[in-house]
């Protein structure tokens, strides 16, 4: 493309040279007034003989082929012609002024700008002051004593010529190099990353806006600086070597991620590139660091780590911290001799606070037990949650075992203290079990499990104490693995049992319903009672088709009670919390009952307070539909959970059974007393009969009486007893 003019005039302006410039090019190149008189004499004479010398220039041009392609447009042609010609013109004309020099920078420029290089350039001097040579003999052969002289000029003029040719290639040059520069210096102030030149003992020699951003100095501060102004005292053992390293050439780059220290006292994390770089020989490297912000990832990653490693809910230790943490704490101790407790916590009757007062209640509990086990012990101790109601306090360095229980005590007693949670005060106790390192294990899933075994063991204890770890534990947590084995196939091998616990009319005496009441005969020998299999029912979720075998047996016994002519019984079923939310529950109820011919009104279905409050609505929908299918409903257990009376308003229930809890100390005790009085007093006010639990003596029995409470069942009426013994005293009563 052609040069634009105007930019042309302008860059020749910008060159232009001195007048005495001009005047000592000229004096340098020796040429003198007879030499200018010289080439005016040949000037009109010369001017005709041109266009052959010029068209004879363009062909040897164009026999180049690196020139051809700036040659080929016939327009761009003939211009060259009409310039060469003038060129011509003005080389013997005799005025080599300013004007003569900017006419020929422009040339040149020109020529620089479409691409010609300048060793095609001195070349095509070459040629036209060949092809002069004989046009310039022949119009002197009359004066050949001219010819050298005249020559001479010619030759003169063109070196003057070709060294302000020359100079446009040398200025473009340099403008390309500040261009560049400009270009660079921009690159580089403006970088997104911190950018940096530093010498090769790591002085700052040139810093970026980005890096004093990064690092909060100015740029006269940073540049009056060392590197290890800026390196953390835990770098310097790293940096140290690797600076040396990239000075004596014998490291070509490094990349690490490190800590800045800030101008305001803080540390930032960046990602330093550093590269050496040997401009030449003679002189030292210098290094280039490019640095870049990276504390936002840092900031994630931690988090992430943070997250990967803490219980979401109370920010304590989750199970991977805690397992390294008794790593750490085993190491530490097998050299110091000390022992390593493990206290493994589980809060009691926790489910029943999730599910009558909901879960929200549930996780404030569990963040106000994280946050007293942490006030509990020493800040060298770990506290962490294994989810649920789960937590596990390490305590390293233990000089004795006597300090672990003394801590036990302390959490124990720390955590019984009351909390108000939505409104309700509780008083959460837990279960503990200690194993100790190195005399229960040497590793931390070892301590663990047989923590939680001496935990289980606190628990069969009677909740709320603690209990080291024993050898026979290990034992027990086999048991429970063999229960579960076992309960897996007790309906197909028939090892299931029901036994019925009469139901006492206390007015009159007669027996008007019995309770179904679970037995299993493990492998046909040992009598398991279902306080030992029950929860591990609930908890694999066999209980859902054992419920429906105690519903069919239970309810098909009914009938054959009938049957055999026995009086009018009501059957009372135990459902669990899991069967109740079994979808379909109330549909194979029907069916059971269809199935087996029971009437619905002769099946009593007893669920327990916790069942109702958690998800109180569908739990009301499931007792409508039981309801209107004629079955009777009773809250069994009342008075443990965290239900009113008034709340029970809400459910279709025929009866409330008394917690044999409260029954136990009537009448000698008043508070009981007063309990039990309230509840058969409320619960008439709301059209419910009300059964007493537990009734072992006849002072409890007239007490109960005496309040007119409806109905009875314990050990003072009968245990409970086989279908055919009961039939037995049926037919006896
Ligand atoms: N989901 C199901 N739960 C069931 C089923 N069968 C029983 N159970 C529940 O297991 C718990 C323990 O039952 P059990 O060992 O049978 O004990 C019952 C009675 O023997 C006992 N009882 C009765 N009278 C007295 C007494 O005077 N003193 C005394 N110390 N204990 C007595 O009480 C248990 C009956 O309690 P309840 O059900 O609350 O009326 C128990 O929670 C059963 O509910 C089952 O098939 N499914």
């Amino acid at each position: 493309m052609p040069a634009d003019p105007r930019a042309l005039d302008h860059s020749a302006d910008a060159m232009m040279p001195t007048e005495e410039q001009i005047r000592q090019r000229l004096r340098f190149l020796e040429i003198s007034a007879e030499d200018v008189a010289l080439l005016r004499q040949i000037h009109a004479t010369l001017l005709p003989r041109l266009p052959p010398v010029i068209a004879a220039f363009y062909r040897h041009l164009q026999s180049v082929p690196a020139l051809r392609p700036l040659l080929a447009d016939p327009v761009v042609l003939d211009r060259l012609h009409q310039l060469q010609g003038a060129y011509f013109h003005s080389l013997t004309a005799g005025e080599y002024d300013a004007d003569y020099v900017r006419h020929r920078l422009r040339v040149g420029l020109a020529h620089q700008r479409i691409g010609l290089a300048p060793e095609w350039y001195i070349g095509a001097y070459r040629k036209y002051l060949g092809d002069l040579a004989p046009v310039l003999a022949e119009l002197l052969h009359d004066r050949p004593q001219l010819f050298l002289p005249t020559y001479g000029a010619l030759m003169k003029i063109a070196c003057f010529d070709m060294g302000l040719a020359l100079d446009t290639y040398i200025q473009a040059g340099r403008q390309q190099l500040r261009d560049s520069e400009t270009r660079f210096r921009a690159a580089f102030g403006q970088a997104a990353v911190g950018l940096a030149q530093l010498s090769a003992d790591g002085r700052w020699l040139r810093v970026n806006r980005k890096l004093l951003d990064i690092v909060g100095y100015t740029e006269a501060e940073l540049l009056a600086m060392h590197v290890w102004d800026l390196v953390t005292p835990e770098d310097w053992q790293i940096d140290g070597p690797l600076l040396q390293a990239l000075a004596n050439g014998e490291l070509e780059s490094t990349s690490r991620e490190k800590r800045y220290l800030c101008r305001n006292g803080q540390r930032v994390w960046v990602k330093a590139t550093v590269t050496a770089m040997k401009l030449d020989t003679d002189h030292a490297a210098t290094l280039v660091a490019v640095i870049e912000d990276i504390s936002q990832r840092k900031q994630f990653e931690e988090e992430l780590m943070h997250l990967a490693r803490h219980d979401a809910l109370t920010g304590l230790a989750n199970r991977t911290l805690l397992l390294d943490r008794v790593a750490q704490a085993i190491a530490q101790a097998r050299r110091s001799g000390a022992q390593v407790a493990m206290l493994f916590l589980d809060l009691d009757r926790f489910k029943t606070i999730n599910d009558s007062l909901g879960h929200d209640a549930g996780d404030r509990v569990v963040i106000e037990v994280g946050r007293r086990l942490k006030q509990a012990v020493r800040d060298a101790d770990t506290v962490a949650r294994l989810g649920g109601d789960e937590f596990v306090v390490l305590l390293a360095e233990l000089p004795s075992e006597h300090i672990a229980a003394a801590l036990a005590q302390k959490v124990l007693s720390a955590l019984f203290k009351p909390m108000l949670i939505h409104g309700h005060e509780l008083a959460p106790a837990c279960s503990i079990g200690i194993s100790l390192y190195p005399r229960d294990g040497a590793d931390g899933k070892t301590l663990l499990k047989n923590a939680d075994a001496a935990m289980y063991q606190a628990k069969a204890q009677g909740r709320g104490n603690y209990q080291f770890y024993s050898e026979e534990m290990n034992a027990r947590t086999l048991d429970r693995l063999t229960l579960e084995s076992g309960l897996r196939h007790a309906i197909e091998r028939g090892e299931l049992q029901l036994m019925y616990q009469p139901q006492i009319d206390l007015a009159s005496g007669a027996v008007i319903g019995a309770e179904a009441l679970l037995r299993w005969r493990q492998g046909g020998g040992q009598l398991v009672m279902p306080d030992a299999f029950i929860a591990i029912a609930e908890e694999t979720g066999l209980i859902v088709p054992i419920g429906e075998w105690v519903l069919r047996t239970a309810c098909a016994q009914h009938v054959a009670w009938q049957r055999a002519g026995l009086p009018e019984l009501r059957v009372a079923v135990n459902l669990s919390a899991r069967q109740f939310r079994q979808p379909g529950m109330d549909a194979m109820v029907a069916r059971v009952l269809a199935e087996t011919g029971c009437h619905a009104s002769a099946l009593e279905l007893e669920i327990t307070e916790s069942v109702l409050m958690d998800r109180p609505d569908s739990a009301a929908q499931t007792l409508q539909r039981l309801s209107e299918m004629g079955v009777l409903l009773a809250i069994d257990d009342f008075g443990t959970g965290y239900s009113s009376l008034s709340y029970l308003k809400r459910f279709p229930i025929n009866a409330l059974k008394i917690d044999r809890s409260f029954v136990r100390d009537i009448p000698a005790d008043a508070d009981d007393s007063a309990i039990a009085g309230a509840v058969i007093a409320l619960a008439h006010s709301m059209g419910l009969t009300v059964v007493a639990e537990g009734v072992e003596t006849p002072q409890q029995r007239d007490f109960l009486r005496q309040l007119h409470c409806d109905q009875a069942q314990g050990y003072l009426f009968s245990e409970p007893v086989s279908a055919a013994t009961l039939a037995g005293m049926l037919r006896r009563a």
